[in-house]
C-alpha cells in the first residue's frame, strides 16, 4: 500500500506562503489506477513529487509498503509530459538506463529493454535514436523505461498532455493494457475529466488554495477497457456523460486560481 498521511507543503517566497498540499490522505492499493484531476495550481504535480521523493513534505508521511518515502528511488519509475531520454543513446540504451545505475551487465540489460519495448509496442526499435521517433513513441520509451526497474508504482504527470487526440487516445488504450498486464499501481495527473475516466479505478478531484481532496469517485470503465471494449463504447455507455457532468460542476466550482500579487 502507498500511503499519504495528513500530507503538507507550504512553498515560501516574496513574503508569502503558497499552501500547496494540506493535510492530504490517500491510498494507493496494489492494482489501482489513480488518476488526480483539478485546476492549474491545486497541487497535483506537489502531490507526485512528494510521492516520488523529489520534494519533502513539509508535514505529514507517505510510505511505500511500510518504508518511509524520504528521496527518489527504483522502486517508484516517473513519466512526464516532456520526454526526459537521452538523445546520444539509443532507445534499448534509454530503456535500460536504471539498470546500469542498478548494475546489470549490458546483454542483460538490453534483453530486458527488448522485452520492455515489446510491451509498448515498439519491438524493432530498440537501435532506433530519440529523435527518429514520434512524441508518442517517445512517451512510449518514457514508460517502458519507467518499468524497468520493476517498480511498486508508475507515478506520471500528464504524460500525454503534448499528444495529438489520435496518438493521445492510441496512448490510453496502450497504457490500459501495460496496467492489466503488469498489475502495477499508477497514479496519474490530467485536465482531462475523459481521460481521467477512461483509466481510474479511482478518481480524485483537487482544488486549489490549499490543495486538497474535494471529491473521490470510483469508476470501472478502465476494467471494461481492459477487457476489450472500445473507447467509444465507454464514453457512450449510460453512466460515463452524468458522471463527467458532475465532476465537470465540482471543477467549475472551483475556477482557475488567480496568482496573488507579492
Ligand atoms: N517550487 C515552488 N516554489 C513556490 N511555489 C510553488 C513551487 N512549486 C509549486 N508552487 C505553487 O504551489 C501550487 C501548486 O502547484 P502544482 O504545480 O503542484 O500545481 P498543479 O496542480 O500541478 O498545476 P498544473 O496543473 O498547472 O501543473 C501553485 O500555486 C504553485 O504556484
Amino acid at each position: 500500500m502507498l500511503k499519504i498521511e495528513n500530507a503538507s507543503v507550504f512553498f515560501e517566497g516574496r513574503g508569502r506562503i503558497v499552501h500547496a498540499l494540506d493535510r492530504l490522505n490517500l491510498d494507493i492499493a496494489d492494482g489501482d489506477f489513480v488518476v488526480a484531476l483539478g485546476t492549474s495550481g491545486c497541487g497535483k504535480s506537489t502531490l507526485l513529487n512528494a510521492i516520488a521523493g523529489f520534494l519533502p513534505l513539509s508535514e505529514g508521511r507517505i510510505t511505500l509498503d511500510g518504508r518511509a518515502i524520504a528521496g527518489p528511488g527504483a522502486d517508484r519509475g516517473v513519466v512526464f509530459q516532456k520526454d526526459t531520454l537521452m538523445p546520444w543513446l539509443d532507445v534499448a540504451d534509454n530503456v535500460a538506463l536504471g539498470l546500469r545505475f542498478a548494475g546489470l551487465a549490458r546483454k542483460a540489460r538490453r534483453e530486458k529493454a527488448e522485452g520492455l519495448l515489446d510491451l509498448v509496442g515498439l519491438r524493432d526499435f530498440g537501435r532506433s535514436f530519440p529523435h527518429e521517433l514520434s512524441g508518442g513513441m517517445r512517451q512510449r520509451v518514457g514508460i517502458a523505461r519507467a518499468l524497468a526497474t520493476d517498480p511498486d508504482i508508475l507515478l506520471m504527470d500528464e504524460p500525454f498532455g503534448a499528444l495529438d487526440s489520435m496518438t493521445r487516445e492510441q496512448m490510453q488504450q496502450l497504457l490500459v493494457d501495460v496496467w492489466h498486464r503488469t498489475g502495477k499501481r499508477i497514479f496519474f495527473i490530467t485536465h482531462s475529466i475523459e481521460e481521467a475516466l477512461v483509466l481510474g479505478t479511482h478518481i480524485i478531484v483537487m482544488s486549489p488554495r490549499p490543495g486538497r481532496i474535494v471529491a473521490r469517485y470510483r469508476a470501472d470503465f478502465v476494467r471494461r477497457l481492459a477487457e476489450g471494449a472500445s473507447l467509444k463504447e465507454i464514453r457512450l455507455s449510460d453512466s460515463f456523460g452524468p458522471l463527467r457532468e458532475e465532476i465537470r460542476d465540482i471543477l467549475h466550482r472551483d475556477p482557475e486560481p488567480k496568482e496573488e500579487a507579492a
